[in-house]
């Protein structure tokens, strides 16, 4: 059985993304694993991922790999596909991992991390919330849009595993940090989630549109219900700072069209049941939060014609 250092499942923007700091860190043989064998395909073609940071190209020489033909165990597995397809890579990440693996849930929103703790045992498991901006702008091409932080952590109590793979994506240039409170971190970045991903998804526009007049209002209403479903889970946020992290998180990527305005441009199903979805089941179905859920949905519908199949 061959064994690698580091796998990636769901090479689009984000996954494409820590190939690349795991590449600079020292990794040079990382599986990527996708849905299509378009992208396999496409990646082998181009000979691996190009990714734009800045106005440098770098080639990533991954190895692609379709979900379903598994090549091999790895010690740390990076999990970067939608939250509404990580239930289809519950057995994948089955047959790559031993009682020694790492898996790191990096899904925007809530329910991706708890559905894999609830499946998967005998395994470490951690969480992450990323704050970079990336694009997919076609299978083997990701643009590095800004930003260069994720913060880890496990629920499961603390592992040196999370610091081993720190010091490989530190080396690698990115600003990983590993926290004993991951939740209050998930519960932030369900904050700017809340309120970049459908205000630019509706409009179609890129992150900066946060920071117009009516961007600040609705990210205000967004935030105030989203801090009565923080305290329901123990939470206290503090809504001026909370708006302050939003509004330099829109500075930070604001060219950057997030992964909800991404999957609206390109007629696929968003995530918003696990961003504004969730706040909403936690504050009645007709606040703000279920308003935008709607919205998304209602636009989702507008181009969804069976042609994808989400559940
Ligand atoms: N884009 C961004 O700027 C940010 C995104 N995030 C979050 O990161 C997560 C990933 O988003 P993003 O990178 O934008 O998503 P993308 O849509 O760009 O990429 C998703 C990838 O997952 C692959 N995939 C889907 N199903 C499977 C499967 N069963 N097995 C293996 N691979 C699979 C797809 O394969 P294929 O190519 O074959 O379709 C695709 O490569 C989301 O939760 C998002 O909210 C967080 C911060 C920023
Ligand atoms: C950080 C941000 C807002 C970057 O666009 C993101 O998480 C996303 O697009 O889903």
């Amino acid at each position: 059985m061959q064994y690698y250092d580091l796998c990636v499942i769901g090479g689009g923007s984000i996954g494409g993304i820590i190939a690349y700091y795991s590449f600079r860190g020292g990794i040079t043989n990382i599986p990527v694993y996708y849905r299509s064998i378009e992208s396999v395909e496409a990646i082998m073609k181009n000979g691996g991922l190009t990714i734009k940071y800045g106005d440098k190209e770098y080639l990533v020489p991954i190895i692609p790999v379709h979900y379903t033909k598994p090549i091999g165990k790895c010690r740390f597995i990076i999990n970067t596909v939608k939250a509404y397809n990580v239930k289809d890579t519950i057995n994948l990440m089955h047959k790559i991992t031993s009682e020694d693996s790492l898996i790191l849930m990096l899904q925007n929103g809530f329910g991706s991390l708890e559905l894999v703790e609830e499946k998967i045992f005998n395994r470490y498991i951690a969480g992450g919330v990323v704050f970079i901006g990336a694009e997919r702008i076609n299978k083997y091409y990701i643009v590095h849009h800004g930003g260069r932080t994720i913060i880890a952590g496990s629920r499961r109590g603390f592992t040196s595993k999370l610091l081993e793979l720190m010091n490989i994506l530190n080396r690698g240039g990115c600003d990983f940090r590993v926290t004993s409170n991951i939740d209050l971190y998930r519960w932030i970045k369900l904050g700017v989630n809340a309120v970049i991903n459908p205000l630019t998804a509706i409009t179609r526009s890129k992150n900066k549109i946060v920071l117009t007049r009516y961007g600040r209002i609705l990210a205000e209403e967004i935030i105030d219900e989203l801090i009565i479903a923080a305290e329901k889970h123990g939470f206290k946020l503090d809504k001026e700072r909370l708006l302050t992290t939003i509004f330099r998180g829109s500075e930070n990527t604001s060219e950057n069209y997030s992964s909800m305005a991404q999957d609206v441009i390109n007629n696929m199903p968003t995530e918003i049941d696990y961003i504004n979805g969730f706040i909403a089941k936690h504050v009645g179905e007709k606040s703000v939060n279920g308003v935008i859920t709607r919205i998304v949905h209602l636009i989702e519908e507008s181009y969804m014609k069976n042609n994808y199949n989400k559940s």
